[in-house]
């Protein structure tokens, strides 16, 4: 089948580049979201502590020059751009310098993983918007979540090995794997997408991949390791229900349950995200030290060769027909409702 695409968009968060790109950036997340204002300044003293600086867009370009030399090697002659939500560069921009440039019809790839409004309607909610405001606008087709693609999946367990293997050998059999991921809603969850016997697809889609990466695990050491899925970097309104347990309050749990060892593994995460570097190294591994807790994190997937491969076949892919294109019915990542604010 031709390639159908004259570009590939790289589309992301994005992120404050120095400290006074702070207070605006999370003006941009936030604005008609109702988080408390407690929050927003508890969020904002993360990122002065990292001097202001998000790492997730260096991790972008990164993956955007992974992307490119992967193409380059696989022959494939496309442009790679790259826009994000809520920072420079914004879609909007891109969008019209992709207009400029001639382009009539990209693939988009997200840097994230599965289903939900945060992590998938949202995006294409903003793509939507993009294509509105620019003339000449070119189609932008985004990608499904690729939780449950080989290259994604082989690069968590192969990180989840090397983490093992930091740990000393007579802890390493008994560790237990954390999965770790984002917090949402309950009812963000719950409109995430339709899954057999109820619930929705964003804890669905984590489980089945915690279980996955266990199995492989085990394929690979002969060690059926325990395994949990936790939730780190809650906002909202103390009253309203997100996914539990946070990742604090189950090394607690485990802690007092005997266990003296785990591989806290980031799943939710295609990068070092600042929930990573923050909300897992800095919190949970002080955490974690303060119980006595041995914990290692193991590495995102970033620039791994597999996981760029992955996304380059899924933006080739995406105007085919059948699994590759998939999952993006019109019941998953439902609009958010009143009820997940
Ligand atoms: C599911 C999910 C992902 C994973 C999917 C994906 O990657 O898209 C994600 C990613 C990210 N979230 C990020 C940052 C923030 N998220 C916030 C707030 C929120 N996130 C939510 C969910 C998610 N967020 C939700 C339901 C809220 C409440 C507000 C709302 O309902 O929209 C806030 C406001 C402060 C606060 O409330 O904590 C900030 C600053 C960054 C950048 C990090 C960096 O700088 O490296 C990244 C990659
Ligand atoms: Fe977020």
């Amino acid at each position: 089948m031709p390639n159908p695409y004259d570009a590939i968009l790289l589309l992301s968060f994005g992120g404050p580049e120095k400290p006074e790109d702070v207070v605006p950036f999370l003006e941009n997340v936030t604005r008609g979201r109702g988080i408390p204002r407690e929050r927003l300044e508890v969020v904002g003293e993360h990122y002065f502590l990292f001097g202001g600086k998000s790492p997730i867009n260096d991790q972008n370009r990164a993956l955007l020059a992974a992307l490119e030399a992967d193409l380059a090697d696989a022959g494939i002659d496309l442009p790679v751009y790259w826009g994000n939500r809520n920072w420079a560069p914004y879609l909007t921009d891109v969008v019209r310098q992709m207009a400029e440039d001639g382009v009539r019809r990209a693939a988009v790839v997200a840097t994230s993983a599965y289903s939900s409004w945060s992590s998938c309607r949202q995006y294409l909610d903003n793509l939507e918007a993009a294509v509105a405001e620019v003339p000449g606008a070119p189609v932008l087709e985004k990608v499904r979540p690729y939780f449950d693609h080989p290259g994604f999946v082989d690069s968590v367990v192969d990180s989840t090995l090397r983490a093992l293997d930091q740990l000393a050998e007579e802890q390493r059999a008994a560790a237990r794997l954390v999965f770790v991921t984002h917090s949402i809603p309950d009812a963000m969850n719950e409109e995430s997408g339709p899954v057999e016997g109820g619930g929705g697809a964003y804890l669905a889609q984590h489980r089945a991949i915690a279980d996955v990466v266990t199995d492989l695990v085990e394929a690979r050491t002969g060690v059926a390791h325990e395994h949990d899925l936790v939730f780190c970097s809650r906002s909202g309104s103390p009253r309203t229900p997100w996914l539990e347990p946070d990742v604090n309050d189950h090394l607690e749990a485990v802690h007092g349950e005997g266990v003296e060892a785990v591989v806290l593994v980031p799943v939710g995460f295609v990068s070092d995200h600042m929930e990573v570097v923050y909300d897992l190294d800095t919190e949970a591994l002080a955490t974690a030290e303060r119980l006595g807790l041995r914990a290692v994190r193991a590495g995102t997937p970033g620039t791994a060769p597999g996981f760029v491969a992955a996304l380059r076949e899924l933006a080739l892919r995406r105007a085919e027909p059948g699994a590759l294109r998939g999952y993006c019915s019109t019941q998953c990542c439902l609009p958010r409702t009143a009820a997940a604010r």
